[in-house]
């Protein structure tokens, strides 16, 4: 997946492939149709590289990203391997051919720029190439009349346009031929150019309008319109079910992702609210932030909600369930724009366990519920004595009012324990988790 371009023409400021459409950035988008047509043909949509075996083919996704961003793309896709990519798009196909398990013989290079190729796409050019062909790739009619022109822009031909047509990827290959044909090199704007070069045959299947290519800006736009109908939304509001689907807010018309004056309501990818409680001095934020530098989520703390209150003067103090009431809200809002969450709240009780579990109901959110306790309790009562208040108006619990404080056992799905494991190590836990519970 060539996702190391710089996206001049778009112009977005940032590399094209971080670019969002629906809540997304677009290699993400890419990334996982790439998995989804993977899980289709085996039920492994994980990216491990298998022994060689008919019935189950070795399969890997390597997303090749500009050098400058690599850390962000990793932590944007922790399911694949992302490498630093060249200054062609070639060198970059190149790079990451290179980096590819050496039991894969079937290579489909993929655009990040075309986020939206349906997995069945790259399943009808897996198969053309396995079904024999050297090179595969999908293509469209084009609908305008396309002139030849010399170096004075005079036209020195009309080709018939039924011959014609607009390329797309992925494109197929056989390894060693894509391999043979990008060590002969040579400038290409696509893979398949290299192969004709060679004296190889490339064949062409259809294309599907979804693999168009955002370039320009009114692209972005495009692909936004596009996602919304793939995703089966109407004006009506109804929409097909699919598992990874998610459709706005509860409350009619406040919370639906883009509401435009039509009524339409844009679908986002399906987020996650990680519901993370456990008693004061536990590490909760620092494994909220760890978790966030790791995967876009956003961090709702409700200690910054409650002591904000009290350092405001909106509350003398806190009483009662006043700032999950505020972070229910917020992290709804979030949710509700197919961003996930980390809730940061001790949540000692059944009922505030139950109220986080309806936001994501409300919002269609995949929920992870991780309780952070210390089993070493001198080691959790000398982090509670060490706390430093980083909020203004936060007042630090004494270990006594950890003591005291009422906190009810629960099941959660993770219960990890901060006396054996760093804030990183906990982190990893959590991804792994999400990983094996899409
Ligand atoms: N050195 C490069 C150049 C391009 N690409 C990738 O090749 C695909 C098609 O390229 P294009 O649409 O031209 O993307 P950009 O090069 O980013 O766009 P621009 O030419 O406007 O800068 C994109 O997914 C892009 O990230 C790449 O991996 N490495
Ligand atoms: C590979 C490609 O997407 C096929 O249409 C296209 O050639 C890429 O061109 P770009 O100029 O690098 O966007």
């Amino acid at each position: 997946m060539v996702a190391a371009g710089m996206g001049v023409r778009l112009g977005a400021g940032m590399p094209k492939a971080l670019v969002r459409v629906g809540g997304r950035t677009l290699v993400e988008h890419a990334v996982d149709r790439s998995l989804r047509w993977l899980s289709s043909l085996d039920g492994a949509a994980r990216n491990e590289p298998r022994r060689r075996d008919v019935s189950k083919p070795a399969a890997a996704v390597v997303v090749v990203a500009p050098a400058t961003h690599l850390a962000e793309f990793r932590a944007l896709l922790p399911e694949v391997t992302v490498i630093p990519g060249g200054a062609e798009r070639t060198d970059s196909v190149a790079a990451g051919l290179a980096a590819l398990p050496r039991e894969v013989d079937i290579v489909l290079v993929h655009d990040a720029a075309r986020a939206l190729a349906p997995p069945a796409l790259f399943g009808a050019v897996a198969a053309a190439v396995a079904a024999g062909a050297d090179a595969v790739v999908p293509g469209l009619p084009v609908s305008d009349t396309i002139k030849q022109i010399d170096g004075t822009a005079r036209v020195v031909r009309t080709p018939d346009r039924s011959s014609l047509r607009a390329v797309q990827t992925p494109q197929g290959f056989r390894r060693a031929a894509l391999q043979a044909a990008h060590t002969r090199g040579g400038d290409a704007t696509d893979d398949a150019m290299l192969i004709e070069r060679a004296g190889g045959t490339v064949q062409v299947i259809d294309g599907d309008p979804l693999a168009m290519k955002v370039t320009l800006p009114p692209d972005i736009e495009a692909a936004e319109r596009m996602l919304a109908r793939a995703s089966g939304l109407s004006r009506s509001g109804e929409r097909r079910r699919g598992p990874r689907e998610v459709f706005g807010g509860a409350e009619r018309g406040r919370n639906f992702v883009g509401c435009r004056s039509g009524g339409d309501r844009i679908e986002t990818a399906r987020p996650t609210l990680v519901i993370l409680g456990g008693l004061p001095g536990t590490g909760k934020t620092t494994l909220a932030r760890a978790l966030a530098r790791r995967i876009p989520l956003a961090h709702i703390r409700v200690d910054t909600i409650e002591a904000t209150l009290v350092h405001t003067g909106l509350a003398d103090k806190i009483t009662g369930p006043e700032g999950y009431a505020v972070a229910f809200r917020m992290a709804g809002d979030q949710l509700a724009l197919g961003l996930s969450v980390v809730a940061d709240t001790v949540n000692p009780m059944p009922e505030t366990r139950d109220w986080w579990r309806d936001v994501a109901t409300t919002h269609h959110a995949r929920v992870v519920e991780v309780e952070l306790h210390c089993s070493d309790s001198a080691l959790h009562e000398r982090r509670v004595g060490e706390r430093e208040s980083d909020i203004p108006g936060l007042q630090v619990p004494t270990w006594q009012h950890v003591l005291d404080r009422e906190y009810h056992p629960w099941s959660p799905d993770l219960r990890l324990d901060a006396a054996t494991s760093t804030p990183d190590e906990l982190a990893d836990t959590v991804i792994d988790w999400m990983r094996s519970h899409p």
